[in-house]
């Protein structure tokens, strides 16, 4: 369960929410909504541990994600902004490079098979320089095939993405809630699940 107790955002002088709770259970996803600017990054990165907030804390499992450091860590999948990826190495470097910092293991198989999955066919020994930016989203994203996490806070995954790929995402996203897993996005598109899915609005 991840849970948000009274989270209260100030950046710079302003105060971007206040007393924000909710609680999520296995199978269930948080769309967070809101305009440019109102702090929907600003939640996520609190939400995965890189920015504290001015108030209030985050649960995951009864714990506060603070005290449970690595051992949350372990259990989270992020794909925030910027992507994190190295234009110099290519989508399959990339990715095994990502799994190893995760400290997990991965074949090459596996990778050529997210690859795939992705849309990446036949790209996958490009160097990601030479990618369009929704590919590189797409290669970011391929990490949801790999990293087996119990929970994931994908920062507007749809962006830039064409319709097929906003497709398997919202499809992988589906399978992760299917199979117990929690999920938090922001987006500015329409988005349909089949899960429970809870509405956050920030700074309304
Ligand atoms: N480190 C920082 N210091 C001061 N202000 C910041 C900092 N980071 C973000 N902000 C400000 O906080 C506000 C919210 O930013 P945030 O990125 O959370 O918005 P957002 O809702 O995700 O926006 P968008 O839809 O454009 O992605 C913005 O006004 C931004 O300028």
């Amino acid at each position: 369960m991840l849970e948000a107790i009274n989270l209260d955002c100030v950046r710079g002088e302003r105060r971007l929410f206040h007393n924000l709770c909710f609680r999520l259970k296995t199978g269930e996803c948080l769309l967070v909504r809101g305009e440019n600017g109102s702090g929907k990054t600003s939640l996520l990165r609190m939400l995965v541990g890189l920015t504290a907030p001015a108030d209030g804390a985050v649960h995951w499992q009864g714990s506060p994600i603070k005290k449970l450091g690595d051992e949350y860590r372990r259990e989270l999948l992020y794909c925030g902004h910027p992507l994190g990826l190295k234009d110099d190495l290519t989508a399959a470097e990339n990715l095994i490079s990502g799994m190893a910092l995760a400290e997990e293991s991965v074949t090459q198989d596996a990778v050529r098979e997210a690859l795939r999955q992705a849309g990446l066919q036949g790209r996958e020994h490009l160097s990601v320089r030479a990618l369009s930016q929704g590919q590189k989203r797409r290669v970011n994203l391929a990490k949801i095939l790999l990293q087996k996490r119990a929970l994931w806070v994908l920062d507007e995954p749809l962006t830039a993405l064409d319709t097929q790929a906003s497709q398997w995402v919202m499809g992988e996203i589906d399978r992760h809630l299917s199979h117990g897993g929690i999920a938090v996005l922001t987006t500015h598109q329409d988005i349909v699940l089949a899960g429970k899915t809870q509405l956050i609005r920030v700074g309304a």
